[in-house]
């Protein structure tokens, strides 16, 4: 298979249980919640999206020929010679879309840990070492376990409580950012304080802004 990435490049996490970690960061193109054009961004079913998943033009982005291509561009993004503590996030737009075994055993062969943000509408292949789900008012919730739950806050459809129970280690909230950023981490920071299984996660890269 063939993998549409519009942009490659080496970062630390910003957000949720790795926050911190030096990873290369592989956003693959389109999603199936939002076309990603502004002018159907109130018809999406995702409509806070902060993301321009659009076509292959960013930074090391591009059309990659098959899983094996793909993977040597990661390592190329990552840059340093030893294996120890090599970290990929596959994200998007929508990941799971097009991220399949052959990927994930051609990366791992590279000796990464590979970790993804996905909405959680398509079922995840084995083999994920680290999954971010981060569920979406409006859609079809299919994939309801994983690492950890993040999510955006606040979306009145979608309720925390309802979603303790299910298979994650962690459950984060994450402000939903635009123009209620402020109130939004504050909301969160007064749910969290009520409901301790929940914690704040914050954007910190938007914070210092790096990518
Ligand atoms: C751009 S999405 C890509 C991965 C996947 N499509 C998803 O939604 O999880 C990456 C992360 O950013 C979060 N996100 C997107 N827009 C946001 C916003 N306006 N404020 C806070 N988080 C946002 C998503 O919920 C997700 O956790
Ligand atoms: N630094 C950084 N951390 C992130 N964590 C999740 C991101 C995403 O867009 O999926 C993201 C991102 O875009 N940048
Ligand atoms: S599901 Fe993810 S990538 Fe798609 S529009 Fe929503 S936040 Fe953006
Ligand atoms: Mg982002």
């Amino acid at each position: 298979m063939s993998y549409a990435v519009k942009e490659l490049f080496h970062t630390l996490q910003g957000e949720g249980g790795q926050t911190g970690r030096p990873a290369v960061f592989c956003r693959f193109s389109g999603c199936n919640l939002w076309t990603g054009r502004e002018v159907d961004r109130e018809k999406a079913i995702c409509r806070f999206c902060d993301t321009d998943f659009i076509g292959t033009d960013g930074e090391g982005g591009g059309r990659f020929a098959d899983a094996a291509a793909l993977a040597k561009a990661i390592v190329e993004t990552w840059a340093l010679p030893e294996h120890d503590q090599r970290f990929v996030v596959f994200t998007g737009g929508e990941p799971l879309l097009q991220l399949d075994k052959a990927l994930i055993d051609a990366v791992h062969q590279e000796g990464f840990m590979i970790a993804v943000e996905s909405n959680g509408t398509i079922a995840a292949p084995e083999g994920i070492d680290w999954l971010c789900i981060s569920p979406k008012a409006g859609s079809e919730w299919v994939q309801k376990s994983g690492h950890e739950l993040k999510l955006v806050y606040p979306q009145p459809e979608l309720d925390p409580a309802d979603m303790t129970a299910l298979d994650f280690r962690q459950f984060w909230l994450q402000p939903m950012d635009g123009p209620d950023r402020v109130a939004n981490t504050n909301a969160v920071v007064r749910y969290c304080l009520a409901h301790p299984r929940w914690r704040l996660s914050l954007q910190t890269h938007k914070l210092i802004g790096i990518p």
